[in-house]
């Protein structure tokens, strides 16, 4: 019989002071299991796009609304990995704070929170989602880049 698949979404929350400045990554530990570090986001439950699930985690985990963020839909980043014996697929979209001091509110799902250069994340992070923030990144600077190429 096949095994269910776990399916869920979010953001790759990210500030920088300006458009070519460094850039910080939202991460969210955990309040459960072994304390982990993830950006925010969650299941999907049934009836709702990755992205309606995305934004919904993102609210509920840190207080972060769709209209405080620019989210960069035509990059997405799909993770897999087993989670207790079954194959989990995590969708996630890069998303820039519009104001770079917004005030993060966790839940209690999680104890705590940084904003943290790439280098800094990394560390923290499971290898697949190391991989992901590095694309992300590495696209988010050559974008800084062009811009300020052509301007
Ligand atoms: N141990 C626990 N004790 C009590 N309540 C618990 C619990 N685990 C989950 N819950 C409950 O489940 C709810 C979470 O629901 P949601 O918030 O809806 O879902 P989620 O973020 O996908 O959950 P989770 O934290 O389990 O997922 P992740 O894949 O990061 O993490 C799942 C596993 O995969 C690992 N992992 C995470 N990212 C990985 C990656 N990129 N590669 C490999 N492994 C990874 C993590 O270290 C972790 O071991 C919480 O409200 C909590 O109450």
């Amino acid at each position: 019989m096949a095994v269910a698949e776990l399916r869920a979404a979010g953001l790759i929350i990210f500030r920088r002071k300006s458009f070519t400045g460094p850039l910080e990554y939202l991460l969210l530990q955990t309040s459960y299991g072994k304390h982990h570090w993830t950006p925010p986001k969650g299941h999907v439950d049934p009836g709702e796009s990755d992205m309606q699930t995305a934004l919904r985690e993102t609210e509920e985990e840190s207080g972060l609304k769709k209209s405080s963020l620019e989210i960069m839909e035509h990059v997405q980043k799909t993770l897999n990995y087993e989670v207790r014996g079954k194959p989990k697929t995590v969708i996630y979209w890069p998303a820039e704070v519009k104001d770079y001091n917004v005030a993060v509110q966790l839940s209690n799902e999680h104890q705590d929170f940084k904003w943290l250069s790439l280098d800094k994340a990394c560390e923290l992070l499971h290898d697949t989602m190391t991989v992901a923030l590095r694309e992300v990144d590495e696209e988010l600077r050559n974008a800084a880049k062009y811009y300020t190429d052509i301007y």
